[in-house]
Order: structure tokens, then sequence, then C-alpha cells
């Protein structure tokens, strides 16, 4: 529920502010100023979510303000739709423009994603340029004065009704920030392999945040439309995109207030520059480069970092669910346990080139079973690991999931089936708290759609705080309940990889495959980590486990399958295995070679 707080600080304050600005600043002038303020904000509050949250950086912006305009000003002046359903519209064309741009570069990350964004923005504005018929090319095209139920709006009015709004808009991505559509959001941009392997589709997730991004940009454009009454192909350049990417970069990116200051200062600088026009755009450039040096965190960031302002922090990461601390038993919630086959591969190969990193590998998983995956180094286990969990497709052979192929399935797919995977390489979202990350891994459980999380129903809050309370008793289970609000990278390696685990059991997955779990862990984080694994197993979970620690396998590992060169060499229980000359030969050489045959002996 939205507390009366909230109301207070999000929509009762600004409106006042709002409707009281004229009775202070009541210049043609300065409500111009405050009108370019207001819609650029709108524009600045989407970008911050695409760029902030989802860390997709776009330079195109001006593509879809320039489409909103555009539109906004055909659809009035042409199809002859009132100004506001116009607007609206427009922003649902940018919506549309942005789903296609995301598509186009789905698979484009940071500089080369940036490219892209630019050269749909300039072609945008090539076409605004040439296309003249239409958009009147530099020589621009008329709009009207804004109407709302017959009455024409001054320009007073029309700037209250762009703040209006902006306060709506604001609310909107403050709801999203705090619930699973921003974390969602910033999960894929810190780490898409491990948003696909905790079920998040990240192709339409990306879709998403360019849609509801571009929307904002498309409506801050045909707001602007119906400004000055009057638009033209120059005013939509790269330099406005820039800009645009500048106020949330320096405002803070990432943060519920970023954009305020951020628009403040694009806004804002050039009016206090105007007695030095010559050299105006110098000095602005000039203030912005040494801002973006000394302050790489942006205003926001660089105030939070001093304790006075620590409370006011909203940097993605929201903490205030209200998490019982309570001293009841916290348990494991796992599917009912599964007997027989679980998992198949067959015949299963991955080869890259030439090169045979797993060929023709059988192995079958039963229920409720630890069954190791072992091998000296480049033997092919994490290369097993990958197909398993999909993020690679085998080159042959087939995988079958309780009977059903599941060979060319997705990651996402793949986890929706009740897979999940930890990583060797920590795939942590870092820009989350603890409890943050693993509050993604229910992914799958959550319920409430993109229309409910932008009004933060009830149902909405309850959701949060339902699994917020899950995700805190999964770290009790892990041992890291102190820890739930710090920050994850903070965390040394061996509890980075709890949390990992944690965040996969959040899944409520049939199968958990923990690769090299104890990777880089200190002996106390080892047999720690040994601990939660015995745990899991004492509670039916069933776990592939690939480790290079000896004692780990052999200790808890009821089967287990060791390849060499891409090949599966032996197979069995671990005393077969510790016995088997293949296997002490395949190792030989190696330093787990001792810890094989010295058998079962325990870590500490
Ligand atoms: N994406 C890839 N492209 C080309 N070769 C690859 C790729 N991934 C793995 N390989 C190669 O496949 C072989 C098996 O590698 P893999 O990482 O699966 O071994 P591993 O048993 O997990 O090794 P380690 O114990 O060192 O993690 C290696 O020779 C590796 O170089």
């Amino acid at each position: 529920m939205i507390k009366a707080k909230w109301w207070i600080y999000q929509i009762g304050i600004p409106l006042v502010l709002l409707y009281a600005f004229p009775w202070f600043f009541n210049n043609a002038h300065t409500i111009h100023v405050a009108q370019t303020f207001l819609i650029t904000y709108i524009v600045i509050v989407g970008l911050n979510l695409l760029v902030g949250l989802s860390n997709q950086l776009s330079l195109g912006h001006v593509g879809f303000y320039a489409i909103g305009a555009y539109s906004s000003a055909i659809l009035t002046m042409t199809v002859g739709l009132n100004f506001f359903v116009s607007i609206l519209i427009s922003g649902l064309i940018a919506a549309v423009f942005g789903a296609i741009v995301a598509l186009l570069s789905l698979r484009a990350k940071g500089p080369y994603l940036a490219m892209v964004t630019i050269a749909f923005g300039e072609l945008i504005s090539i076409i605004a340029n040439r296309w003249v018929n239409v958009t009147g090319g530099p020589a621009g095209i008329k709009t009207s004065v804004p109407s709302l139920f017959g009455f024409e709006l001054g320009q007073i009015q029309y700037m209250w009704f762009i703040g209006l709004l902006a306060i709506i808009f604001t609310a909107g991505a403050t709801n999203i920030f705090r619930g699973r559509f921003g974390r969602t959001f910033t999960a894929f941009g810190n780490s898409e392999v491990a948003s696909e392997v905790l079920g998040i589709n990240v192709r339409n997730w990306k879709i998403l945040a360019f849609s509801v991004s571009a929307f904002l940009a498309g409506v801050g454009g045909g707001l602007f439309a119906f400004q000055n009454q009057f638009i033209s192909s120059t005013t939509f350049e790269l330099n406005l995109s820039i800009m645009f990417l500048i106020a949330v970069i320096i405002g803070g990116s990432g943060t519920k207030i970023g954009p305020i200051i951020g628009t403040a200062v694009i806004i804002g600088l050039p009016q206090f520059l105007h007695n030095f026009v010559d050299y105006h755009l110098m000095i602005f450039g000039g203030i912005l480069l040494i801002a973006l040096i000394l302050l790489p965190d942006g205003i926001v960031g660089a105030f939070t970092k001093l304790s006075y302002f620590k409370k006011f922090s909203s940097k993605k990461v929201n903490t205030d669910l209200g998490i019982l601390h309570d001293d009841r038993k916290a348990t494991i919630d796992l599917p009912d346990g599964i007997n027989g086959k679980l998992l198949e591969l067959k015949n299963i190969s991955m080869h890259f080139g030439g090169l045979k990193a797993i060929d023709d590998v059988e192995i079958e998983v039963l229920g409720g079973t630890v069954h190791g995956i072992i091998g000296p180094n480049g033997s092919g286990k994490s290369t097993t690991v990958n197909v398993l969990s999909g993020v690679y497709m085998p080159t042959g052979g087939n995988l079958l999931w309780k009977g059903k192929d599941i060979t060319k399935y997705a990651p996402h797919g793949i986890a929706q089936e009740g897979i999940t995977r930890t990583f060797q390489n920590l795939q942590l979202f870092e820009d989350m708290s603890v409890l943050q990350n693993v509050m993604v891994g229910f992914h799958r459980h959550f319920k409430t759609g993109f229309l409910k999380n932008l009004l933060y129903l009830g149902q909405v809050s309850k959701e949060e705080r339902y699994y917020a309370q899950k995700a805190y008793d999964l770290l009790r289970i892990v041992g890291l309940e102190e820890r739930a609000h710090e920050k994850a990278s903070d965390l040394p390696y061996g509890e980075q990889r709890l949390v990992e685990i944690a965040r996969g059991l959040a899944l409520k997955p049939d199968l958990l495959i923990l690769d090299e779990p104890a990777a880089g862990a200190s002996p106390k984080e080892i047999e720690k980590i040994m601990d939660v694994i015995q745990r899991l197993k004492n509670a039916g979970l069933s776990i592939i486990l690939v480790e290079h620690h000896m004692d780990i396998v052999m200790n808890v590992c009821d089967y287990i399958t060791v390849l060499d060169f891409g090949k599966k060499i032996c197979e069995g229980t671990p005393e077969t295995i510790q016995n088997d000359p293949r296997v002490i030969e395949a190792y030989l050489g190696g330093e787990e070679v001792n810890q094989l045959v010295a058998g079962t002996r325990s870590i500490g």
C-alpha cells in the first residue's frame, strides 16, 4: 500500500510548488524556461530508467523525441485529433520505435549499442530534414495553441499541464524503481546471463525498457511541439541526445532524484551563462567535463557518499521492506522430490570449430541425488554446465528433462522448467543489495504485471514484502542474513558464492547446478559452503556439482561422472571413482590427485 508520506512527497508538495511557481516568477521568459525544464525532465526520467537501471546506453533519444513531436503535430493539425490524445498516441508511436531499436540492437552492448542508437537518431534527423512535405524540413511546421475541453491553454496553464504530467510520470517511475520491474531492469543491466538462468527473458525485458523510455521521450517531443506552436528539423540533432545523456549522468545515473538535478543543470546553466554568449558553449562544455571527472557518480552520487545524506540515498537498492527479524526456523521451500531420471544427456557434443570441448557424452541425473561432474582442467565441465543451462546450444545430441526434449531451449526457458545454476566466474547483480539479488531469483513466481507495478497497488507491495521475507529466510539458510542490506559486491568471495546459491534456491528449482561453488573461497568459507550443500542434499534437492575440491565431491556426491578431454571416462559412486585407474591417470600430475586418493577426509 502506498503510504501517506509517499503522497505528500511524491504528489502533494510537487503540486503545490507547480501551482505556486507563477506567483513568484511571473514573466514570459521564466515560464518558458520552466516549460522547457519540465519537458526535458520527462525525457530524462525515461532515459534514466534505460541508462541508469538497465545499463543500455542510448544516444538516439532525439529520434524518439522527434517522432513524438512530428506525430503529435500531424495528428493534431492534419488528422484533427485533440492535442492531449495526440500526445499520448505520439508516445505510443515512439514506444513502438523504441521496441524496434531494442530488437535491432539486441546483441549490441556498450559503445556498439551507442553506435546503433546514434545511427537511429541520425536517421530520424535526416528524415525530418529531407521529408519536407510532411515535416517542413528546416523551415518547420506550425502547430496550434493547445486546448483542453474547449479551453485554450495560456502559457502558465500549459506549464501547469506539463508539470502535472511530469508529476504523474515521476510517480510511475518511482514505483518502477521500488518494485520488481526496476529490479529486473537493474538485474539484466548487471548480468544478462545470470538474469536468463533465473528465468528472465532478457530480450523481452530490453524491449520493455526501450519502449517505456521511448514513450516518455515521445511524450516530451509531443509537448514540445505545442510549446512554441512551431517545430523545425533544426531542433532534432545529435547534440540534443548528448545533452539528454549528460543530464542523466551528471544528475546521478540510476538514482531517483538524479533526473531533476541533471535537468536543472542542462537547462539552468545556459541561463546563467547568457552574458558570455560567445563563450557559452565552451564554458558549458568545460563545466560538464570537470563535473564528470570529479563526480563520476553524478551529483546525487557524490552527496549520498556523505554520511548525512546516506539515508536519502535512493541508488537502485530498495531496502525498506519491513523484513521480520524473527527467530522462526527458516525452511527451504523446495519442490516435491522426483524419483527416477530427471535429466538425460544423450550423446551431447559441443564443438567449437575443430575443438571438441565435449564429445558424445551420456549422463543420467537421478532425482534427489547429488551428481558430481569432475575432471582435470579443460576437460569440459564448464562447457557441460553451459549446455545444461542453455547458455550453449549443443552442436550434437539431445537434452531430455523429465523425458521432454529441451535441447533448443534458451536459458530462461530452461529456468522456467525448474533448472538453474551458479557460476564459476561469479555473476552477482553488483548494483543491488544481497537481499535484492535473492529477490530476483523469485522472478518466475511473481504474479503482478506492469500496470499494477506502475500504480504500485496494494497487491504489489504485499507481493514485495512476501518475497522479501522469503529472500531473507533463504539468506538465513546460507547464514548471510546479517548481510542482507549490504551491496552484494562488497562481500568476500566465499559469501558471494553463497548469495548465488541462495538466489538459485529462490527459483524453487527441481535441479540446482553448482559450478565450482568453492572456487576461490577460504577454508572457513569452504566449510560453510559444504555445510549448505549437505543441508540441501538432506532436504532432497537434486544437485549437479562441478568442483575441483575432491574433499567436497567425495563427501557429498552420490554419483560422479568423470570427464577428460571432453569424453566421459568413468562413472559411479565416489568409492568406485577413487579406485578407478583411469581417473587417477587423468588426474596424475594435478594437485587434486592426492585428495582423490586420500578419499573422504573432511575439510578443516
Ligand atoms: N566458447 C569457447 N570457444 C572455444 N573454446 C572453448 C569455449 N569454451 C570452452 N572452450 C574450450 O573447451 C575446452 C573445455 O573447457 P571447459 O571450460 O569446459 O573445461 P573445464 O573442465 O570446465 O575446465 P576448468 O576446470 O579449468 O574450468 C577447453 O579446451 C576450452 O578452452
